[in-house]
């Protein structure tokens, strides 16, 4: 099996720029193991059969969370379709500026622009027993899955989602905002696994900036006294979602992803 590994590694370099990764997750999936069990056990276990087509697959082009059913974000694992946009690390960033301004105690209510898989929401709900919350997605397809996501986790009595428009509708203060919207801009060249992901969860405009313009007028309505919101960006829109954000009044700081890179906008009320 080391060989075999080593094999589809090589085979998936040219595409891949996480290929030992993905041969050894799809590895995993095709014997049925989580990747440690499969990394501890690969001298003794042999070769699935189906395990060169996944190889084909992904080296075809096909993301390994489509190929697989899912990705783990921060403690959880959620199911992804071709609806959802498929977590990214980088978004784990704004889980950790909420984990910091709100400590052990946590918000006790959430509100998740951009659902998507419910990626955000419910990481925060697993992360703090006590809190609710509620996801908006504009898409059907990733309301269901978020939804699905939820009740597999266990907190589907304390997530509500729910079809809209960006905050439209949406009533009520909330301890903690969670955002990440499409930020790419229309004429961007994207190359890789974006390409078989929504294009709802990726482009916004000319700029890139169409949804911030969009949601930052309602972010003082719906942000609750010593609340905060944390939205993600583009590493190189800090300086123009922010101040986007201080142009509603609201404090401002930026928060890196572990690349050192711009990644989050923190605002919170004056
Ligand atoms: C970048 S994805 C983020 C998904 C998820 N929050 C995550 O971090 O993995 C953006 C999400 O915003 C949703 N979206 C796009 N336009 C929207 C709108 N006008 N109102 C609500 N959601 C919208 C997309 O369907 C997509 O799920």
């Amino acid at each position: 099996m080391p060989d075999a590994l080593r094999a589809a590694t090589d085979s998936l370099a040219r595409s891949s720029d996480t290929a030992r990764l993905d041969a050894e997750l799809l590895m995993a999936h095709a014997l049925g193991l989580s990747r440690g069990d499969m990394l501890m056990r690969q001298r003794d276990l042999g070769v699935p059969s189906d395990f060169a087509a996944l190889i084909a697959r992904r080296a075809a082009g096909e993301p390994v969370a489509h190929i697989i059913g899912t990705r783990d974000f921060w403690t959880i694992t959620l199911a992804v379709t071709p609806d959802t946009l498929i977590p990214r690390p980088d978004s784990e960033t704004l889980i950790e500026a909420a984990v910091d301004y709100f400590g052990a105690q946590g918000p006790q209510t959430v509100l998740d622009l951009g659902t998507g898989s419910g990626a955000l929401l419910l990481a925060a709900l697993a992360q703090w027993p006590q809190a609710r919350g509620l996801g908006i997605d504009a898409s059907a397809g990733a309301l269901l899955v978020a939804r699905g996501n939820a009740a597999r986790l266990d907190l589907d009595a304390r997530a509500e989602f729910r079809a809209g428009d960006w905050a439209t509708g949406v009533e009520g203060v909330f301890d903690l905002l969670l955002i990440n919207p499409p930020y790419i801009g229309v004429d961007e060249p994207l190359s890789g696994d974006v390409l078989r992901e929504p294009a709802s969860a990726l482009f916004a405009g000319a700029d890139g900036l169409d949804d911030y313009r969009r949601i930052a007028p309602d972010l003082p309505r719906l942000i609750a006294p010593g609340g905060m919101a944390a939205i993600e960006i583009g590493h190189r829109q800090g300086d123009s979602v922010g101040a986007l954000v201080a142009a509603q009044g609201l404090n401002v700081a930026i928060r890196c992803d572990l690349a050192g890179l711009d990644r989050c906008v923190i605002a919170t009320r004056t």
